[in-house]
């Protein structure tokens, strides 16, 4: 008699927790269109292999702009919600003096050795994928050590594969931001497509652990998104399927996040297009700070230098990031 029970309180428990914390991005109609979405790039590049350049960085500045900044423009609100911050002197100055120590640290280290500058923002930015596309099975896990682990091998399908796999691409823009040459790891050249083929396998053979700990139904489209992704990561240029998981997956997702956890305390976030509001005036301020880095640069005659110097901001504005939303997700786990 012992095991129908302990049987129906599991399906009962599997059910409240994961169908509680599925996040928008994986329910449908929403998930079918965003794997469409993603499906429709990739078969555009296997059927037109010569996209022009112009179209790829239009697609890459467009996703950028669109939901990729704003995601991390409101990270003022998300900071007030995780550590409780009022609207006074002290405390405005304690998030934004923080965020400035934080990116003047990892500028520091981009300045007295570029690539630890680099390994720094690729583990982190590693963890921060795959801990947005996969904190939702965190109820579901009894082992803090195999989400950990789950959330690292993710990450490492999202970055491995388009970097490693197109190097001929990412080479020189690495090189141009860290002083490093990565065709000269000769094993990482040769086997590129090993590489890939392996950081692809790792994580679909750890997600094999989610079985019986989440619905199957949810196992099926977490293993096709995988897959989807994968493909796209191989056939179309790094910087468009970097931007595409980038704007619709990890950006969007991340508003979906927000809304529903920051709605309870504060009604202005209540609705995604008032929480998408909220990222205006920093995301402003961003684009004004690019297009002006683009003029001093090209007054100064290192307009060459655009893409490193582009980089080296990337990874030191969102270091602050990254350690924020980490904070958010170690309060809900
Ligand atoms: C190295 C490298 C890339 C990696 C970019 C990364 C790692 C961006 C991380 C952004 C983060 C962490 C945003 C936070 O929300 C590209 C552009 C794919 C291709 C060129 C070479
Ligand atoms: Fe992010």
């Amino acid at each position: 008699m012992e095991k129908p029970k302990t049987y129906i309180n599991r399906q009962v428990l599997m059910h409240h927790s994961s169908n509680n914390n599925l996040p928008k991005s994986r329910q449908w109609p929403l998930f079918g269109y965003l794997i469409g979405m993603t499906a429709l790039v990739a078969i555009t590049y296997l059927y037109f292999v010569d996209i022009p350049v112009h179209i790829e960085l239009i697609f890459f500045a467009l996703f950028v702009v669109a939901t990729g900044i704003p995601h991390g423009a409101v990270d003022h609100i998300v900071a007030a919600d995780v550590y409780k911050l009022n609207q006074n002197y002290k405390d405005q100055l304690k998030f934004y003096g923080t965020y400035l120590i934080v990116m003047a640290c990892l500028g520091a280290l981009w300045i007295v050795s570029p690539i630890s500058g680099f390994v720094v923002f690729m583990i982190t930015s590693i963890y921060h994928f795959g801990q947005g596309d996969l904190n939702w099975v965190s109820s579901s896990l009894k082992s803090k050590t195999y989400l950990r682990a789950l959330f690292v091998s993710r990450g490492i399908v999202l970055i491995v594969i388009p970097v490693v796999y197109h190097w001929q691409v990412t080479a020189p823009i690495i090189e141009s931001a860290s002083g490093f040459d990565i065709t000269y790891i000769h094993w990482l050249v040769d086997h590129a497509l090993y590489i890939a083929v392996i950081a692809l396998l790792q994580h679909m053979m750890l997600m094999l652990g989610l079985i019986g700990k989440i619905k199957t139904r949810f196992i099926v489209q977490e293993y096709s998104l995988v897959i989807i992704l994968a493909f796209l990561f191989f056939i179309a240029n790094p910087l468009v399927s970097f931007a595409l998981y980038f704007g619709i997956w990890h950006s969007l997702n991340h508003f979906f996040e927000l809304r529903d956890h920051l709605s309870l305390k504060n009604n202005s976030t209540d609705s995604f297009f008032n929480l998408y509001k909220h990222t205006v005036p920093f995301t402003i301020i961003s684009l004004i700070g690019l297009v002006l880095l683009w003029y001093i640069l090209g007054a100064a005659g290192v307009k060459d230098q655009m893409i490193s110097v582009l980089f080296i901001l990337i990874s030191v504005l969102t270091l602050p990031h990254m350690l924020l939303i980490n904070q958010m997700y170690d309060k809900k786990i």
